[in-house]
């Protein structure tokens, strides 16, 4: 039996290292990680394809009614997803890819996929995960508020996910080589169907 490419759905708290653990996972294997869209404007040092697609509302809603989202949502007023294209050409060459999400995400994520892997990422108990909040939150109490009730949502979720992964202070590389041991298992599961986004 030939292994399958798969999706992997990473999720987990704000700060906690995903974007650090995927750009790794892309240096070491090669994984394509599902570019966004989105209708905000680009940082200062964002790159258009890059960082995100970055579309008019009027593009992006067009897309939406031309079914080229396979995932969407209103993001306090910025309507951010995931188009088809970053995902279908990808597993169609036998390419792993893998989705950067949040709680949110990854409940739809359940529904939009088949076959997916679900990695929750966290850190080593909830209070470095707060301590890492306060620190590069706002000084405005209720913003930290907003942040630490998400944080409560998301280690909620943990039970949901296939795989919890610990990201340790100074020790990414620990949890780089813990994805890509799960995404060399999965990818010879037997019992895991083909990636495939339902239609
Ligand atoms: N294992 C680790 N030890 C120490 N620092 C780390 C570790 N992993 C990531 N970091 C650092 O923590 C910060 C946040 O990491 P990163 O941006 O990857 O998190 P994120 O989960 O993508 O955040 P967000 O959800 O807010 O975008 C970065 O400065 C990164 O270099």
């Amino acid at each position: 039996m030939s292994a399958k490419p798969l999706v992997i759905v990473l999720h987990g708290p704000s700060g906690v290292g995903k974007d650090s653990v995927i750009d790794r996972l892309r240096e070491r294997l090669g994984i394509h990680r599902a570019t966004s869209s989105t209708t905000r404007p680009p940082r200062p040092g964002e790159i258009d394809g890059v960082h995100y697609h970055f579309l008019t509302e009027p593009e992006f809603r067009r897309k939406i009614e031309a079914g080229e989202f396979a995932e969407w949502a209103d993001v306090y007023g910025d309507l951010k997803g995931v188009e088809r294209r970053e995902i279908e050409p990808f597993l169609a060459s036998g390419q792993d890819v893998i989705i950067r999400t949040d709680v949110q995400g990854a409940r739809t994520w359940r529904r939009k996929l088949e076959g997916a892997v679900f990695i929750f990422l966290t850190a080593e108990d909830r209070e470095v995960l707060r301590a890492r909040l306060a620190a590069r939150g706002s000084e405005d109490p209720e913003s930290l508020a907003r942040r630490l009730a998400a944080l409560e949502e998301e280690l909620a979720d943990i039970p949901n996910n296939d795989y919890v992964v610990i990201n340790r202070h100074g020790r990414l590389e620990e949890a780089v080589d813990e994805i890509a041991g799960i995404i060399a298992r999965e990818r010879c599961n037997p019992d895991r169907p083909p990636a495939r986004l339902i239609a």
